[in-house]
């Protein structure tokens, strides 16, 4: 398999999938366990897209555009999000993932549990990670993949596991490679080049010679037709613990990311061919803030099955990861301490929205919004 195995136990002792697995499919009433309330959570539930009124949206960069750098920067800085066109994933290969996911997912509950998540693992079959912070339950099934997607597809499909898993590995394979052009994108756009050394690490022809190299986890995401879609949440607001994301939504809205000072949900409209990049808690370290990660969530809706392929890319398993030398000096000291991804995995199953914030080094400046300080959420 081309991609390479997260460096994590994290989440491992964080055993989510011991709830009763409910086949949200075949539900026709909203369950009291699946209904929330402004309780569970602190933001407004309502809005997103033109529903508030404002016309405002994800911007959208061409890549094969001039200025792509630049326009990458200024969405990073301003919306820690955005759309990407002419990325160069063939469109087949796009369908095949969603293919190959609503195959999973439209399989009977007792044979996606053969692939289950155990308690101290990271791939296989499960509700979110996340889903132990909250009281009520998610409308919606996942399905991890890290490392080979061999031992799960198999324990699923026992003579039939082929063409899952070669979906798998050439998604993947396309998807590091557009990754790290993001990757680099994104560093370029804050002045940061291959010749230094602190992002070394990053270059794709020393990956060739050390053999190591950028890390990743496939995060497959199901959200079946809810009955009472305004009770219920599909995937409940979180960063992601990455450098970046490169997530592929189909063509049916539930991403949602949230804006200006945090009181305004803006739903990401899908563009035809088109694949959402977040950042990710990692760069928000990188870049010492500047670039700061994207609270999102996923909502449902009444009739239609929604899938999600998220690709969660991370740096090379030891590598730390800590603010870049190029970015700080006197008057802006480094925010946050070096960690590793499988540390910062680690801390986020632990604290997670306050994942940042445990790892930060500094107040933030005067007059920096940081975003992922969402100490005053309740989650529970
Ligand atoms: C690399 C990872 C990021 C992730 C935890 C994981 O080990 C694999 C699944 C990822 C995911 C996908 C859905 C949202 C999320 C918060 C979760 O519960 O599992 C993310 C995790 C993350 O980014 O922290
Ligand atoms: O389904 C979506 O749109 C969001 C998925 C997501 O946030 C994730 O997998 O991390
Ligand atoms: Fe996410």
């Amino acid at each position: 398999m081309p991609s390479r195995v997260v460096p994590s136990d994290s989440f491992r002792a964080n055993p989510t999938n011991h709830h009763k697995f409910l086949d949200l499919s075949s539900v026709k009433e909203l369950p009291e366990s699946h209904a929330w309330t402004s309780q569970n959570n602190d933001y407004p539930f309502s809005g997103g897209g033109a529903a508030d009124g404002s016309s405002e949206t994800v911007p959208i960069v061409d890549l094969n555009s001039g200025n792509a750098t630049e326009l990458i920067g200024h969405a990073c800085k301003t919306w820690g999000v955005f759309q990407v066109v002419n990325h160069g994933i063939p469109n087949n290969l796009l369908e095949e993932i969603e293919a190959a996911g609503s195959s999973l997912f439209s399989l009977p509950m007792h044979q996606k549990l053969r692939a289950a998540r155990a308690a101290d693992g990271v791939s296989g079959y499960g509700v979110a990670r996340i889903s132990s912070f909250f009281s009520k339950r998610m409308w919606s099934e996942g399905f991890t993949i890290v490392g080979s997607p061999l031992e799960n597809a198999r324990k699923i499909w026992p003579d039939d596991y082929n063409k899952f898993c070669q979906t798998i590995e050439d998604y993947e394979k396309e998807m590091k490679k557009l990754a790290g052009r993001l990757m680099w994108l994104m560093l370029g756009s804050l002045g940061i080049t291959k010749e230094e050394e602190e992002v070394k690490w990053a270059d794709p022809k020393e990956e060739s010679e050390s053999g190591s190299g950028c890390a990743a986890a496939l995060q497959m995401n199901s959200y079946p037709a809810c009955p009472d879609p305004d009770r219920a949440m599909g995937l409940a607001a979180h960063t992601d613990s990455t450098i970046l994301t490169v997530l592929h939504q189909s063509n049916i809205s539930g991403l949602q990311v949230l804006r200006e000072g945090g009181n305004r949900w803006v739903t990401v409209e899908p563009h035809p061919g088109a694949l959402v990049v977040h950042v990710g808690d990692l760069m928000h370290i990188l870049s010492n803030g500047s670039y700061p990660s994207v609270l999102h969530r996923a909502v449902v809706n009444r009739t239609r099955h929604r899938l999600s392929v998220a690709y969660l890319y991370g740096p090379p398993p030891g590598v730390k990861i800590s603010p870049l030398s190029k970015l700080v000096d006197q008057y802006n000291p480094p925010m946050y301490r070096p960690v590793t991804w499988s540390e910062y995995l680690g801390t986020k199953a632990k604290h997670f929205d306050k994942a940042l914030t445990s790892v930060r080094l500094c107040a933030p400046r005067v007059g920096f919004v940081d975003t992922n300080d969402h100490s005053s959420v309740r989650v529970g």
